[in-house]
């Protein structure tokens, strides 16, 4: 039994359903150790035979048995592995990857092998050096001679330590000398016990083998044995495995390195699309915030006054509007409510006087502390004895400086009915604590000092509205709202009418997200177009690396490996392009925050550590999902092709 051989091999080629027979029926075997050349006449089928034998064609009859086991049955993954393994190839045309150093091309086969990366490294070392390219390891292809580029390939095809070397045309693009050189190193690879099996048309590489092969007719014409072959070796083979993820991504990144141009258009074009989604989202953020705070300056969102639901007018039964024990006691039942206060307004019939000066107010309550300090332009909240006047009535007592009004003393007037429905005027000396502003504050005094200032005529007064707090977020005030005004009174009407602004924050929140997201839909829409504009660079960059897909296949890649190659590079153009949208992102924020800080004194853009993320996120899962039809479309490239690609 011979290492290799060929029984009754056939193939025909079909072209419009016509059959173009080329191999008519090969028998052949090989011994390692011999240097068998394989001649015949132009387009006579030498290099379909060497695609049949390398594994990279298996669509063909007969039979092509290695060591007593035939390949017809095996998968796609086991030919993938048979090629990484087993052969090694040479081509005419060195086909070696153009934007790999001659070191990395080499090492593209190595990182098929299970030697670990030290070794691999080693190895790929010592394989330039046997074929004497020590000194050009960091060299690209195109800065090689044509000699020392089919030197690389040697040593790329001896990195797995195969069997078989399969050159294809090895010295056809050299002159003599170095044809020589080739030769004497096709002929020590043959005398250390492999098999080498070239196609040549030079009778000088046919002459210098063991044994030469005609082909004619499809068929084998001639077989001649010139000398016997070498000594065959311990087979040495390395195990091997597919192309890893790690390898690939690496490749892509020399590949986007080798197009930096290209490649930085391409991730600055793919980068504006986030960019503008993240701006918005950061802006959203940020108004939303300025919004809430100013708001939340002037009143507090999480206080709600609550009164019967009576209408009020000036013959109302005071007892019906009034908040009794049982009204305060379930209203501070209801969930994350902190606290309810008694409050008491009163409308019309009072009078502040001050010397000769007089102001009539219209409207004034109790003042509570859910109050905000902010609502008070000058001075403090009232206490006991204390009144806070808001600045309109303030200038009525004093035009020029209603602030001067601080700490002096006014007399406080009140008409009212006692408790016999007779009028009465209540009074009393009160000390100004502080001016509000006339937007959100009130008029006020105590509640113990209104409810003093009534039983001095014998009044004994109960509250009529409540401020109920509520605990935590200003989304708890809603449900707190709803629960109020669920509660019926006897007549199966709403029992309370209530004022605050927390619900509408809480609504105006979800307008204004509502509106940011649609904003930054719209600007999503340039991702659309970054996607369509990865799609298109990558399937670009499956028909520039068409050969570079062809050769990786005949060193034993799998379809996935191709696959990932360029899942790979779109994950660096998503990776990329998102660092940067982000970094500018960020920019722009640190000037827009500056230039706002200065204007409105608020940051208005706020990116949050969430918005990068979804930035990554987003910028990555639309670049892998732009990269599946380019990606499977150079996975089904057909190796034979694609090594014929020019
Ligand atoms: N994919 C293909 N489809 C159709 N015909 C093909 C295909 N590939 C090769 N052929 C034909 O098969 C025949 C054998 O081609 P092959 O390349 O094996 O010849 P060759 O002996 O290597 O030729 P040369 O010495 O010129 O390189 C040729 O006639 C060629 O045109």
């Amino acid at each position: 039994m011979s290492y290799l051989e060929l029984h009754n091999i056939k193939k025909s080629y079909y072209l419009a359903n016509q059959e173009f027979p080329v191999l008519t029926g090969i028998d052949l075997s090989f011994n390692q150790g011999e240097f068998v050349s394989i001649v015949g006449e132009s387009g006579g089928g030498k290099t379909t035979l060497m695609n049949i034998i390398g594994g990279l064609d298996s669509n063909y009859a007969g039979d092509v048995v290695l060591n007593g086991k035939s390949l017809r049955h095996d998968t796609a993954k086991q030919l993938d592995a048979y090629r990484r393994q087993t052969i090694g190839f040479i081509f005419q045309n060195f086909d070696l990857i153009s934007h790999l150093t001659v070191f990395n091309n080499v090492m593209v086969s190595l990182q098929m092998t299970k030697l670990s990366h030290k070794q691999q490294e080693a190895r790929a070392r010592q394989l330039l050096e046997q074929v004497g390219l020590k000194d050009h390891m960091k060299k690209y292809p195109n800065q090689l001679s044509g000699g020392q580029k089919q030197r690389v390939a040697i040593a790329r095809a001896l990195a797995s330590d195969p069997e078989i070397i399969i050159a294809d045309e090895p010295t056809g693009a050299l002159d003599s000398q170095n044809t020589q050189e080739i030769l004497a190193l096709l002929d020590q690879i043959a005398k250390d016990g492999k098999l080498v099996i070239t196609v040549t048309h030079s009778e000088t590489v046919a002459n210098h083998g063991t044994r030469i092969v005609r082909l004619a007719d499809g068929k084998i014409s001639e077989d001649t044995t010139l000398k016997p072959g070498y000594e065959k070796a311990q087979a040495n083979e390395l195990a091997t495995h597919t192309l890893r993820f790690g390898a690939t991504l690496k490749m892509a990144l020399e590949n986007m390195r080798y197009n930096l141009k290209r490649n930085l258009l391409i991730v600055f074009g793919a980068a504006i699309g986030i960019f503008s989604v993240i701006v918005m989202l950061g802006l959203g953020n940020g108004v939303q915030g300025y919004i809430n705070h100013e708001i939340y300056s002037q009143v507090n969102p999480n206080a709600v006054q609550v009164t019967q639901n009576v209408p009020i007018n000036s013959d109302v039964d005071m007892d019906k509007i009034s908040m009794k024990a049982s009204d305060r006691s379930r209203l501070a039942a209801i969930k994350n409510v902190q606290s309810v206060d008694d409050g008491y307004f009163v409308q019309g019939g009072t009078q502040l006087r001050m010397g000769k000066k007089t102001a009539s107010i219209s409207f004034m309550q109790t003042h509570n502390p859910t109050m905000l300090a902010k609502s008070i332009s000058k001075g403090q909240a009232p206490k006991n004895g204390e009144i806070m006047l808001t600045k309109e009535y303030a200038q009525k007592l004093n035009k020029k400086h209603p602030n001067a009004l601080i700490g002096k003393k006014v007399t406080f007037y009140q008409n009212t009915l006692n408790d016999k429905k007779r009028p009465v005027m209540l009074s009393k000396t009160l000390t100004v604590s502080g001016i509000a502003k006339a937007s959100t504050g009130a008029t006020s005094i105590t509640y113990d000092t209104m409810k003093a200032l009534y039983k001095s005529k014998g009044i004994k007064i109960q509250p009529n509205f409540v401020t109920v707090e509520i605990k935590g977020d200003v989304k708890n005030v809603k449900p707190v709202e709803n629960k109020i005004k669920a509660f019926k009174n006897d007549k199966k009407k709403a029992a309370y009418q209530i004022t605050g602004v927390g619900g509408f924050v809480d609504t105006l929140n979800t307008y204004i997200t509502l509106a940011v997201n649609v904003l930054a839909t719209i600007a999503g829409i340039s991702l659309l177009v970054s996607a369509i504009m990865i799609i298109v660079v990558l399937y670009i960059s499956v028909s520039e690396r068409t050969k570079e897909i062809g050769i990786l296949r005949a060193l034993g890649s799998s379809k996935g490996s191709i696959r990932n190659l360029f899942f790979s590079e779109a994950f660096f153009i998503g990776l990329f392009s998102s660092a940067l949208a982000i970094a500018l992102a960020e920019l722009l924020q640190v000037v827009a925050n500056n230039i706002a800080q200065r204007g409105i004194n608020y940051s208005i853009m706020q990116i949050t550590p969430g918005n990068v993320i979804f930035g990554f996120v987003v910028a990555i899962v639309i670049s892998l999902l732009a990269a599946l039809a380019p990606a499977a479309s150079a996975a089904r490239l057909d190796p034979i092709e694609s090594l014929s690609y020019e």
